[in-house]
């Protein structure tokens, strides 16, 4: 068996953080691989620019930035850790892309042209009722550009549309949609480990 490579997904305050940390906590030692928990933008100097300049960059620009981030995510990190034998589980990727760059003006054709080729993935999509994650959202400290752009409602449908664009048969990627209305987050991982011992999960391609 190989080691897998799975990303969890959905509008910002669905639950990513919590529900990754949880899920990469139980991966550990799942058919005998370790597990390490990633994220996106990442935790590097240049992930931590991007994150930082995200008032300054827009559109396009942010989009290749974060492309940027992506493709040296995959190589310096993700690539060499399933290789030695660990699971990777990243919060947020491709996906984050294509709902967070459309809500910043780009069309979903152009967003895949800067992502087509990064290392396809098992993904996780979180979802939950819209006011749940307002109400989440409205009780936090701060709030990026993004976040105070896109609604909730705005992002559960574009993800909605991220999904389908990646079920097409010429993408082909493993996806579940996973409902989180009024479930702990422990119920949560217990049904994503559900669904992976299920699948029959490439990983690694
Ligand atoms: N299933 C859940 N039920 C109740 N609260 C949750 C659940 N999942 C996450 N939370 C809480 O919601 C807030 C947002 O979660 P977080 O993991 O930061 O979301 P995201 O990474 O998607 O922005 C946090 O305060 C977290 O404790
Ligand atoms: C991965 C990714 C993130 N982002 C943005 C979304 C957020 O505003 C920011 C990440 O902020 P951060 O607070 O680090 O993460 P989160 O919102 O998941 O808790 O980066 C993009 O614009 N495009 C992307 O492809």
């Amino acid at each position: 068996m190989t080691a897998e490579f799975v990303a969890v997904e959905g509008p910002t305050g669905s639950g990513k953080t919590t529900i990754a940390g949880l899920l990469a906590h139980r991966l550990n030692g799942w058919r005998g691989h370790e597990a390490v928990l990633t994220a996106e933008p990442t935790r590097s100097p240049f992930g931590d620019l991007v994150r930082a300049s995200e008032w300054m960059l827009q559109g396009r620009a942010l989009a290749l930035a974060l492309a940027a981030d992506r493709a040296h995510h995959v190589e310096s990190m993700i690539i060499p850790t399933l290789d030695s034998g660990k699971h990777v589980i990243t919060d947020r990727y491709v996906q984050s892309s294509m709902v967070l760059h459309r809500i910043d003006g780009l069309e979903p054709d152009e967003i895949w042209t800067y992502n087509q080729y990064f290392l396809q993935c098992t993904t996780v999509y979180l979802v939950d009722r819209p006011e749940v994650i307002a109400s989440r959202l409205a009780a936090r400290s701060r709030a990026t550009r993004l976040e105070l752009t896109g609604t909730p409602q705005r992002q559960l449908e574009y993800y909605r549309d991220a999904a389908a664009f990646l079920a097409h048969p010429d993408h082909n990627w493993i996806q579940h949609t996973i409902d989180c209305y009024g479930r702990r987050p422990p119920e949560i991982v217990d049904e994503i480990m559900r669904l992976l011992n299920q699948d029959r999960i490439p990983g690694h391609l």
